[in-house]
């Protein structure tokens, strides 16, 4: 055994893991005085042939192979990776999906802990089965089919005996292994809250996952009423008949296994009246006796239950898809190609999401993901900031110099916010590495090669800016090789499951609370000028606001949007800007403007405040006030 395939030695003599550990590798017995599935994972690590210990992660070109097999679990899982980034980052850990083998597809969190991960190989392209790395969580929850959390001197190998991870397999429909979810982190910033984490958010992945693939009907229940349309509903998916996938709840409550209810006749399992509750919630007898509450939904007619007319019945009608995974499947092939993504939309509308997203499912995911808020900087800081400076370049200048952010971004995704705010003497510049990609820093010094793909955003309109003679025309056209044209909340059509959604993942579904239907007509209909980062702050407060288990309706909404007449929609659907990019562009400014001035006058000119009212940085208010006096 070499030193990297050893096992962990005893960390002290009183701690319980270090005398399983002594009593199981120095003296050859069996592992006691560690849980069960710890003990039967050293028993299987124990045959393992170490020497084929694999650090080294496949090739970027074979990720992107191994990505494209698993891309409906990639898609379903995205929305939890976002959610539990935050919670990692903030928890100096990184969250982890992986293949059914284990091979890490995904990798992303807390800067802090990014290099300790990368030092021993947990990192995208690189597979943690039990097979090659002995006890783990990824590898261990695999084989066990069930959360697990794997703490320093649990691992098997002496290389992990800092890490901690909590990891939850995600199985599909019919029971096989899609993949796993991961928290990692240094030993101690790993405990049962982060397993609690993993274990709910893989089931909402296998929620999601069962809905996008199923075929035919649906059949939606619980014995609580109120959970039925949530991802603690038990789902049944029946085609032709017969069932074809099942949840877990679904079989908890059959008391059965995968193989005890998939392909059987539906009519045997829920009696012939089955078909009663399509479209219309309802009570069902089984064959039994037992009764379930619970609705049926045919495929590719409208989810609710019992649809009412509403003024927005027409876009209501349409599936409650995600209107922005096109977008970045098509921006995701562009961008691989080497062209640059240009991102506009809104503020608050998910622009720097779309870029992470972006970044994620690219050819340079496991390259560095560098951001640059060009509004954020003051002008003569973006130059350094942006391509780097040698010793002393300039007063206050950092000792050693600064590679810059280009630079920083080699081997990855260089994304540049709100690039409309970008000096236009440094737009020459920076057309200039797009085009010869190397980087001179500020001070001299010799010319860097660099290699990146670039994603810019911005909330204005270029065309406009070039017409004013504020930015390069040639720039322009060699950044919005392909625009990216995010639409405003108001004008998604899956607002109300977007809603629905973000209420139970910003703490609803944790603290049971129930979204009334009334509450979420409201909430739909609002124009949300802030979009979702103003969605956010306000379902946060609802949830915080809540009692543990109460039901969310009309009166608790905020008194702003307590009013029976929602703020009228404002114009210029963002779909329509790449096709028109000056005059959309032209209207999402004209709506920024207008949604900062209703915020203002609402809040008697109070900036900070119609930032927060807004879900903005203040400099963002700032900012547009400036314009408008200049
Ligand atoms: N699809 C989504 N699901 C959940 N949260 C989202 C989604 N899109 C955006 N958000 C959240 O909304 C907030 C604003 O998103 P983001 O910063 O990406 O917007 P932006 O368009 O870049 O805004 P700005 O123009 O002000 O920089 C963030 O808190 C982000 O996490």
């Amino acid at each position: 055994m070499t030193d990297a395939t050893a096992p962990a030695h005893p960390l002290d003599g009183h701690d319980p893991i270090a005398l399983a550990r002594e009593l199981f590798f120095r003296e050859g017995r069996e592992a006691a005085g560690v849980a069960e599935p710890i003990a039967r994972s050293w028993q299987r690590s124990r045959h393992l042939p170490w020497q084929q210990h694999q650090l080294e992660p496949i090739t970027l070109g074979e990720l992107d192979e191994r990505r494209e097999q698993s891309l409906r679990l990639l898609a379903c899982a995205q929305p939890e990776l976002d959610g539990l980034a935050e919670h990692a980052a903030g928890n100096g850990c990184v969250v982890i999906l992986t293949d059914p083998s284990g091979l890490i597809l995904h990798e992303i969190g807390s800067p802090e802990f990014l290099p300790k991960a990368e030092r021993i190989a947990l990192k995208p392209g690189v597979e943690w089965s039990e097979g090659l790395r002995g006890t783990n969580a990824i590898g261990t929850a695999l084989v066990e089919r069930h959360a697990i959390m794997v703490l320093g001197g649990e691992h098997y190998l002496a290389p992990y005996a800092q890490l901690g991870c909590a990891a939850a397999p995600i199985l599909d429909g019919r029971g096989a292994v899609a993949g796993v979810l991961d928290i990692s982190g240094d030993t101690q910033r790993v405990n049962q809250h982060a397993l609690g984490l993993v274990r709910m958010s893989a089931q909402q992945v296998e929620h999601r996952m069962l809905l996008a693939g199923a075929e035919g009907h649906v059949l939606r229940f619980h014995a609580r009423p109120g959970l039925i349309g949530t991802p603690r509903e038990a789902v049944l998916v029946i085609t032709d008949g017969r069932i074809a996938a099942a949840n877990r709840l679904a079989l908890e409550f059959f008391d059965s296994d995968w193989a005890g209810l998939l392909d059987r006749d539906i009519r045997g399992l829920l009696g012939r009246d089955w078909g009663r509750l399509e479209h219309q919630r309802g009570l069902l007898t089984l064959p039994g006796g037992r009764q379930i509450a619970g609705v049926v939904e045919r495929l590719g007619a409208p989810l609710h239950a019992a649809p009412r007319p509403r003024a927005d019945a027409a876009q209501e009608a349409q599936p409650e898809s995600d209107p922005v995974a096109p977008l970045l499947a098509q921006a995701r092939r562009v961008l691989d190609q080497g062209v640059p993504v240009l991102v506009t939309g809104e503020t608050g509308s998910g622009k720097d999401v779309f870029a992470r997203r972006l970044h994620a499912a690219s050819r340079r995911s496991a390259g560095p993901f560098v951001a640059l808020d060009c509004a954020s900087l003051p002008e003569n800081l973006i130059e350094a900031e942006l391509f780097g400076y040698e010793d002393g370049a300039f007063t206050g200048a950092r000792k050693r110099g600064s590679p810059g952010r280009v630079r920083e971004a080699d081997g990855g995704i260089l994304f540049l916010d709100e690039i409309g705010e970008m000096p236009i003497g440094l737009q020459s510049r920076l057309l200039r590495v797009l085009e010869n990609r190397v980087v001179v820093p500020l001070g001299g010094g010799k010319p860097v090669p660099v290699d990146f793909d670039l994603v810019c955003a911005t909330h204005q309109s270029l065309a406009a800016m070039v017409q004013a003679g504020r930015f390069r025309a040639d720039l322009m056209y060699r950044l919005a090789g392909f625009t990216a044209s995010l639409p405003a909340l108001r004008e998604r059509a899956d607002r109300r499951a977007l809603i629905a959604r973000l209420f139970d993942d910003l703490g609803g579904r944790q603290r049971g609370l129930h979204l009334q239907e009334e509450a979420l007509d409201r909430l739909a209909a609002h124009s949300w000028p802030g979009n979702v980062r103003e969605l956010r702050s306000v379902l946060k407060s609802l949830v915080a606001l809540a009692e543990e288990g109460a039901v969310v309706g009309l009166d608790e909404l905020p008194m702003a949007l307590r009013g029976a007449t929602p703020v009228p929609a404002m114009p210029a659907t963002a779909a329509a800007a790449s096709d028109r990019p000056v005059a959309a562009a032209e209207s999402l400014r004209d709506a920024t403007r207008s949604a900062i001035a209703q915020a203002l006058q609402a809040t008697g000119n109070d900036v900070a405040q119609a930032a927060r009212l807004l879900g903005v940085h203040r400099s963002t208010v700032y900012r547009h006030l400036a314009r408008r006096r200049s």
